[in-house]
């Protein structure tokens, strides 16, 4: 078994989300090596978020274990990846740079419910592909215009998906939240934890001060 060959465990985290790796840490987990991977992120047509989400985040995972397969230091690694979208329906809002879109975006979940669907990926040492989708119902408040105009000017939707980040200001337009919180920042904790338990990944020692 891989893990008898090289019985220091090591995950590598394939993402270059700061938030990510915060969440890692949050619970105790230090990725071993961090590996961004830039793959095409446009949905197919009609594809539904929740797929698009299990797809994406499986693609990111495949990116990483192409890398590392052949590598003797790395082979035997777990490989985590996330990727996180946010629909209203079967609309997909994707992340964005334009100011125009953004604020689309936000009017469009002002005062309404959507849903934040983050695939994760767990490539095993021994190189068996192991995925979940959970979801989570957020509601926001009624924006006005003047709202959505001072978030805009505050950029903190950049590069985000839905143009929001529920751990800064948008926080406050969160009227209900049902399911994990840490799933739309982008990494459900629970089950990322659960996963990798499932594998054999000690995540018991993990767990910090405070
Ligand atoms: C809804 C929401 C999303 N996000 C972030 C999490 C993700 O970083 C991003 C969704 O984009 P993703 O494509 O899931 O991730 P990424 O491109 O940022 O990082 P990588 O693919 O390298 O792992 O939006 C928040 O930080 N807060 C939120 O409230």
């Amino acid at each position: 078994m891989a893990l008898e060959q090289n019985p220091v465990q090591k995950l590598i985290l394939a993402s270059g989300s700061p938030r990510r790796l915060d969440l890692l840490n949050q619970a105790g987990i230090e990725p071993a090596r961090l590996m961004p991977m830039d793959i095409d992120e446009t949905p197919k047509r009609a594809e539904h978020p929740r797929s698009l989400a299990r797809r994406l985040s499986t693609e990111k995972a495949e990116a990483a274990f192409a890398v590392v397969r052949n590598d003797p230091v790395w082979r035997h690694s777990y490989i985590l990846s996330a990727d996180t979208v946010v629909a209203v329906g079967r609309r997909i809002l994707e992340k964005t740079e334009y100011t125009e879109e953004a604020s689309a975006a936000l009017h469009l979940l002002s005062g309404r419910g959507h849903w934040v669907h983050t695939g994760i990926c767990l490539v095993t040492p021994g190189g068996q592909f192991r995925q979940k989708v959970v979801q989570t119902k957020v509601r926001f408040k009624r924006l006005s215009a003047r709202e959505i105009d001072h978030y805009i000017e505050s950029g903190q939707w950049r590069g985000k998906a839905g143009a929001y980040a529920i751990q800064g200001i948008a926080g406050a337009f969160v009227q209900k939240l049902i399911g994990s919180y840490t799933n739309v920042v982008g990494l459900p904790l629970y089950e990322v934890t659960g996963l990798l338990a499932g594998e054999g990944f000690d995540v018991s020692h993990a767990w910090p001060e405070g």
